[in-house]
């Protein structure tokens, strides 16, 4: 079961841009505040830097992470999350487009 709609936000219309555009998401605010973030990541390897902790939850597609300090590539699947620590990095390798909400904060 994947979340395919956010219901009762607003949308931050102008959309962050990474990495050339190989990964694309729009900011979204819930009433009592709370930021996510809803993107996508098109085929490429890419290494992403985290501020605050984050869950990466995928709605749609597929990729590959790496978290910081392993050497272990794993999966996620719609409707799988992974976990990355705040003030970290993690490598994310993408075949197909990875489409995702990102829980932050
Ligand atoms: O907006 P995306 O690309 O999902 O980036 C997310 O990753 C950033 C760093 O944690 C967060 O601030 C959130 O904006
Ligand atoms: N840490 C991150 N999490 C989700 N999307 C991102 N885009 C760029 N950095 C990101």
């Amino acid at each position: 079961m994947t979340t395919e709609k956010i219901d009762g936000v607003s949308v931050s219309t102008q959309a962050s841009v990474y990495f050339d555009g190989k990964c694309v998401s729009h900011g979204i605010t819930f009433p009592d505040g709370t930021k996510k973030s809803v993107g996508v990541v098109l085929p490429a390897t890419l290494t992403f830097n985290t501020g605050a902790p984050e869950i990466m939850e995928c709605v749609a597609g597929s990729c590959e992470y790496r978290l910081d300090g392993t050497d272990t590539w794993l999966t996620s699947q719609p409707g799988e999350q992974f976990s990355i620590p705040g003030n970290s990095k993690f490598d994310i390798r993408v075949t197909e487009a990875y489409h995702y909400i990102c829980h932050f904060g």
